[in-house]
């Protein structure tokens, strides 16, 4: 191409790019100029953990319907997050989703047909009447580590309940699909395994934020750190490929542990359904799904409990009259404990991000404007549950207000998302946050958040790309 073709082409694509800037799909919705440009401030939020917050700060500036890219649209509005989300709404998962390569899980896939034939397949495995039974294995994993934070704190003074409540629940989710636990609240610490999951779910934000930095990345091999964790994806496959085969293996013999999983009803006669690949995506899925989120919003009730002394001995009094040796079906009973649950999981439930779907062929009016088809919507638990028309004061953890629930607060309410890709896992880990939430206030009534190791609030900051996290990876408590 000569000069002068080179400057017109260029010349053209700046033109191009005002073109679509001004009369763009989205470029009449309210929000910053910059964003009918590009969405590069909001990728860079990514990588500091700030983006459910950017985004709110937009809605309390744009009002509930706010363009936050070219071709991206956040919505605060509770009826339009329910239409959304809505059984055949039309809007699917966007390509956000789409990191899980060959292999769909239940959770990536965006194509309904599959998913509606997965989720059918497994979803009998995570119902209230199939999880009771499975409740004895997880009671005495939450006893085990309960009794084991006891013994940390008074060696050392104090205890990193983070650090416990992620070992208690990544020996959940391999107990109840192995049926054999990882052994991690036995030993005290993370096995490897986990420290891979950990280091693998390390460069999500980058992946999300500029997947073409990452996908370059892919061709200099020698960055040590990209070597790392293509190591530690290896080795991942390579636990779980042997975890299902010794899993299969016991099947076979009939051995009892099995009837105890997840897929438990589905090996024998079912395996053309669900082969050992499929298991072995869908519980890559489980850790990622069901281990940080259950940890860290556990760890964030325990320390905004630790934080109000008035709540706290509500809450151990009611524990204290309760049963002595706790069940999931007793403990939901105490109308204060789950109150706490509830106000914990609007405060810090840990999957507080965008949930992004395409705008569906036609297009659809939400919360009075017309967004066209193609463009991606999302939603965030972050801002609906900070919606102070639902919520009055809405940064106070007031768990007093879910005791008499008004409408607005029920349909503002999406910890677990809603609608047929709402969380599978709910009922799972609402048991896990009972359990261990009344055995640990049982067992310490006095626990408080300690300031030892430098440890402050700064520790607790939410730091949010896709899911929550306390921004110093840790929470020092000291019980007697
Ligand atoms: C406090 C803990 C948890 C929170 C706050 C949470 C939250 C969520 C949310 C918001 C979604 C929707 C995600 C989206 O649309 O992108 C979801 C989906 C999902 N969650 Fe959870 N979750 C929790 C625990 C669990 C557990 C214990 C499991 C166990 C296996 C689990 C497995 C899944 C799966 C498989 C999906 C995808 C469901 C589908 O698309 O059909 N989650 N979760």
């Amino acid at each position: 191409m000569d000069a002068i073709g080179y400057r017109l082409c260029n010349h053209c694509s700046v033109l191009n790019a005002a073109r679509a800037a001004l009369t763009g799909p989205v470029s009449s919705l309210p929000g910053t100029q910059l964003s009918k440009w590009t969405d590069l401030p909001l990728r860079l939020t990514i990588l500091t953990g700030r983006r459910a917050q950017y985004v709110h700060a937009l809605h309390e500036k744009y009002g509930a319907v706010v363009r936050i890219g070219p071709r991206e649209v956040d919505i605060s509005d509770r009826t339009a997050a329910r239409q959304i989300h809505r059984a055949n709404s039309g809007f699917l998962k966007s390509s956000f989703y789409a990191t899980g390569g060959r292999f769909q899980s239940m959770f990536s896939t965006r194509d309904p047909v599959f998913h509606a034939k997965r989720r059918r397949l497994l979803g009998g495995c995570f119902t209230e009447a199939a999880l009771a039974k499975l409740e004895p294995t997880i009671l005495n994993l939450a006893q085990t580590a309960v009794v084991k934070m006891g013994k940390e704190s008074r060696a050392h003074g104090c205890v990193d309940v983070l650090k416990w409540w992620t070992l208690l629940a990544m020996d959940v989710i391999g107990q109840l699909s192995f049926g054999q636990s990882f052994d991690m609240v036995e030993r005290g610490e993370k096995n490897q395994f986990a420290k891979d999951v950990a280091s693998a779910g390390s460069i999500l934000p980058l992946r999300t934020a500029f997947p073409t930095v990452l996908w370059l990345g892919s061709y200099l091999p020698f960055i040590p750190y990209l070597q790392d964790i293509g190591q530690s994806r290896q080795r991942i496959m390579a636990y779980q490929q042997e975890r299902i085969s010794r899993y299969l293996h016991l099947v076979e013999h009939g051995s009892e542990d099995t009837a105890k999983t997840f897929f438990a009803t589905l090996v024998k006669g079912q395996s053309a359904e669900l082969t050992p690949v499929d298991m072995m995506v869908e519980v890559q899925s489980y850790v990622t799904a069901g281990t940080d989120t259950t940890a860290v919003t556990l760890t964030y009730l325990i320390w905004a409990v630790c934080k109000n002394p008035a709540i706290q001995t509500r809450l151990t009094r009611e524990l204290q009259a309760g049963p002595k040796v706790p069940s999931y079906k007793a403990l939901r009973e105490l109308p204060y404990l789950q109150c706490v649950v509830e106000e914990a999981l609007r405060c810090y439930g840990a999957a507080p991000g965008s949930l992004p779907r395409d705008v569906p062929s036609g297009g659809s009016t939400l919360a009075g404007h017309y967004i066209p088809e193609g463009v991606v919507v999302s939603t965030q638990a972050y801002s609906l549950h900070r919606d102070p028309e639902a919520f009055p004061d809405p940064e106070r953890f007031d768990p007093s207000r879910w005791e008499s629930p008004t409408q607005q607060m029920k349909d503002a309410f999406c910890a677990f998302g809603t609608g047929p890709r709402g969380c599978i896992g709910v009922h799972l880990a609402r048991m896990e946050l009972c359990l261990a939430a009344a055995l640990f206030f049982r067992a310490y009534p006095d626990a408080k958040i300690s300031d030892k190791d430098g440890m402050s609030d700064m520790d607790m900051d939410l730091s949010i790309s896709f899911l929550l996290m306390p921004r110093g990876h840790r929470c020092l408590v000291e019980v007697q």
